[in-house]
């Protein structure tokens, strides 16, 4: 009788066919068990109205303190410090995190990759955003129609199965199209990313020398190259992919949700999110650090990548040192210590997306398909019909309880349910993206960052055997050498160095004050031992290394030429190579003629290049296919083509003949221009009237040189120094002879 009264009591309380579920488990309980179950759902079934309330705004707590983490994520300052270092002896560098670092990386990048609210790029994230709602809308519709299919399958209704068939391929038209349209538009937004940021990256990197203190007088990028070809692009397709992996997613996961609340009821759905929640958060504790394992791949990919860079560029130094077997070893290692941390990446994988797979695949499609087989399962028990007809909303009830009616909804729901479950696991695989991006992100900054320092002073360079701690004394006065700054201020035409001390990126004193004046048509001698700063004093001038104390004069650099030992040769035609820097329009400009330019070659007779290498617009490899000497020549005709006021010449004729060398220095001067020579060929003497010898002890004298004088004179040290080579000679020869004659 009492067993009468609780199923009548629990059948009439059952008001969805979650809790008729129960009644066969409920039947098995023991008395005192029904009484208190009884009561909870008589509770529940008063208050139901309240419980689906109290579960809405549950959610709505959710997503707030959701979107509350996210911006405590923007605003937190980063705390732990990861091990990634460019180099050993740079500044540290911070590991990836999604934190305010990340964001305000994210930030500037954004800001670079798409310039403006009504740029290109925004209309494609706009376009993007409106295919991908389009899309799940699409993907509900389907879901429903496949139930409808499925359904008239299973009830023999052939009519309105051939008629869902035919509303299926209508829809594949849109479907197929909004797809490959997002497929266009990630590319073509990535390719975009690229270019802003690749744009932004060369403006900085190819203004104010930035391309040469980056390499020589900072330590904190090794391969500019490599994050300039690979990390942006990298950081650009990340992007680009990102927004989609995250959007769509995003609207599917809201879409999919109402409309499985519709179908199931709130609290089943809920159910599944508290089940969701705790999974992912779960597999996010055990996520490997991805951002930073993805940055430090970057690096051993770059620096494995500059080794067969060095390869190329020294190959015939190499080859005829027969040091392959070396350079192997250092390219080897490299690559392995690359494949040692790929294969570390490829370890931590293994275990994260069988967790992942397990979790995500099978875990979360096992409670989305027991939320859906919950409906079925209920109407089918014994008793349920009577009650489930008035209380069950939306679904199953309209078509009572058929089968039809009932595979239709089972369709439908678990095709939204496996379409949410895919949302939230593309949610969850977005994760590792994200962190992967932060990797790509804190690279890119990191190289905007060290581009703008660098471009306006700011260098940070180990030096030879000082501690920072010791550049702060202010007794040691080579630090504090290194800490000042002076001026360089632009003369008419004079250059002179007043009180410029030498000093190399190292923080190295070659010089501590070096004072010289020279005018317009006085030719300048710089000589003494390797190493002492001759080239240096060159690069001081010509804006390349700073000018750490007192005030240099000089011409603007547009009167200012180098030739250096090792001429450079650009890309291009053989005419190129002779007006670089300028390129054929600027020579035009110049109303400058291809005869003028053989006239040139002429003078350094280089003429029969021309048609040696086939013509002016010939384009080689011009650094193999001209000697030493010929490159040489070329150099100097460059320097005849553009007619500066100074011509910085550092060793620029050690390869040619003495006569050619005469021709070049004499036509040089014919031109008015004016000479700094490093060479320690005591034929070039005669061309110039001031010397500056270093003493290679950071000592030096500058002083006149009077060419004949000084050959006289050294000729007679030379002279004197033989003799006196010969007495000691004979006097060695004399103890010898008298040792001899004492032994007899
Ligand atoms: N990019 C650089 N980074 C660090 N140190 C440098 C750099 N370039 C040159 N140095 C150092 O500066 C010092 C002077 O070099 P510099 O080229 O001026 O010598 P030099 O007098 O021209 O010698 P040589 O006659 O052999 O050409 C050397 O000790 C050299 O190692």
């Amino acid at each position: 009788m009492a067993a009468a009264v609780n199923h009548d009591l629990l059948v009439g309380a059952a008001t969805d066919k979650i809790h008729s579920a129960l009644y066969k488990y409920v039947l098995n309980l023991k008395h005192n068990q029904l009484a208190m179950l009884a009561k909870f759902v008589v509770f529940y079934a008063k208050h139901q109205k309240t419980v689906k309330r109290s579960i809405l705004a549950l959610i709505f707590l959710g997503v707030i303190e959701r979107i509350h983490k996210v911006v405590r994520l923007m605003t937190a300052e980063r705390k732990s410090v990861a091990t990634v270092s460019d180099n050993g002896k740079g500044r540290t560098r911070r590991g990836a995190q999604l934190d305010k670092q990340f964001f305000d990386n994210m930030k500037q990048l954004i800001a670079i990759a798409i310039p403006g609210l009504f740029s290109k790029e925004a209309g494609m994230l706009v376009t993007h955003t409106v295919l991908l709602v389009f899309r799940t809308f699409l993907s509900v519709v389907v879901a429903s129609l496949d139930g409808e299919i499925v359904s008239s399958l299973v009830r023999l209704q052939g009519r309105e199965f051939l008629t869902g068939i035919a509303k299926w391929m209508t829809m594949a038209v849109p479907a197929t199209l909004t797809n490959s349209l997002l497929n266009y538009l990630q590319t073509m937004l990535a390719i975009r990313f690229r270019q802003n940021l690749t744009e932004h990256v060369h403006k900085m990197y190819l203004a104010n020398n930035t391309y040469y203190a980056v390499g020589n007088l900072d330590d904190r990028i090794k391969n500019a190259d490599q994050l300039v070809a690979v990390d942006i692009t990298k950081f650009s397709n990340s992007l680009a992919e990102i927004y989609s992996n995250l959007a769509k997613p995003t609207v599917d996961a809201f879409v999919y949700n109402i409309q499985l609340a519709k179908n199931l009821g709130i609290e089943s759905l809920f159910g599944i999110m508290v089940i969701v929640q705790m999974s992912s958060g779960m597999l996010r504790l055990m996520a490997p650090p991805f951002g930073q394992l993805a940055a430090q791949e970057q690096r051993l990919e770059g620096e494995f990548y500059s080794t067969h860079s060095r390869l190329i560029e020294h190959a015939e130094e190499i080859a005829l040192y027969r040091g392959h077997e070396t350079e192997k070893l250092t390219i080897t290692k490299k690559y392995l210590r690359l494949v040692r941390h790929i294969n570390r990446i490829c370890r931590l994988n293994v275990f994260y997306n069988m967790s992942e797979d397990f979790i995500v695949k099978y875990f979360w499609g096992a409670a989305g398909l027991s939320a859906c087989a919950i409906p079925v399962f209920a109407d089918r028990m014994p008793g349920a019909k009577r009650t489930v007809a008035d209380t069950v909303g939306s679904v199953a009830v309209a078509a009572g309880s058929s089968i039809g009616a009932h595979t239709k909804n089972f369709v439908t729901n678990r095709r939204l349910l496996l379409s949410a479950s895919d949302a939230f696991a593309r949610l969850m695989y977005s994760y590792k993206e994200i962190v992967e991006l932060a990797g790509y992100a804190e690279r890119v900054t990191g190289l905007l960052t060290v581009f703008s320092e660098v471009s306006s002073g700011q260098y940070i360079k180990a030096r030879v055997g000082e501690s920072a701690e010791k550049s702060q004394n202010p007794d040691d006065t080579e630090a504090n050498i290194v800490n000042q700054r002076g001026e360089t201020v632009e003369s008419v035409d004079d250059v002179e160095f007043i009180d410029v001390p030498i000093v190399s990126p190292n923080g190295d004193v070659l010089v501590r004050k070096l004072n010289f004046h020279v005018k317009p048509g006085r030719h300048l001698l710089i000589v003494g031992p390797n190493g002492c700063g001759k080239s240096s004093m060159f690069r001081i001038l010509g804006g390349l290394w700073p000018v750490y104390g007192g005030t240099l004069r000089k011409p603007s650099m547009s009167q200012i030429f180098y030739i250096p030992q090792r001429p450079y040769l650009p890309i291009g035609t053989l005419r190129d190579q002779v007006i670089y820097p300028d390129c054929a329009a600027d020579m035009a400009a110049k109303s400058t003629t291809d005869a003028d330019l053989l006239a040139i070659l002429k003078i350094v007779q280089l003429n029969h290049i021309v048609e040696r290498e086939g013509g002016w617009d010939s384009v080689k490899a011009w650094r193999d296919a001209l000697s030493g000497g010929d490159k040489q020549r070329i150099a100097m005709a460059r320097l005849f083509y553009h007619r500066p006021r100074y011509a910085i010449m550092d060793e620029c004729t050690s390869a040619v003949s003495m006569d050619i060398e005469k021709i070049m220095y004499t036509h040089a001067t014919s031109l008015g221009i004016t000479l700094l020579t490093v060479s320690h060929r005591q034929s070039l003497w005669m061309y110039h009237n001031y010397i500056l010898q270093y003493d290679g002890q950071g000592g030096y004298l500058f002083s006149k040189l009077d060419p004949e004088r000084r050959i006289a004179l050294m000729e007679e040290k030379q002279q004197i120094e033989q003799e006196l080579a010969a007495i000691g000679d004979m006097e060695a020869r004399l103890q010898e002879m008298e040792a001899e004659a004492a032994s007899y």
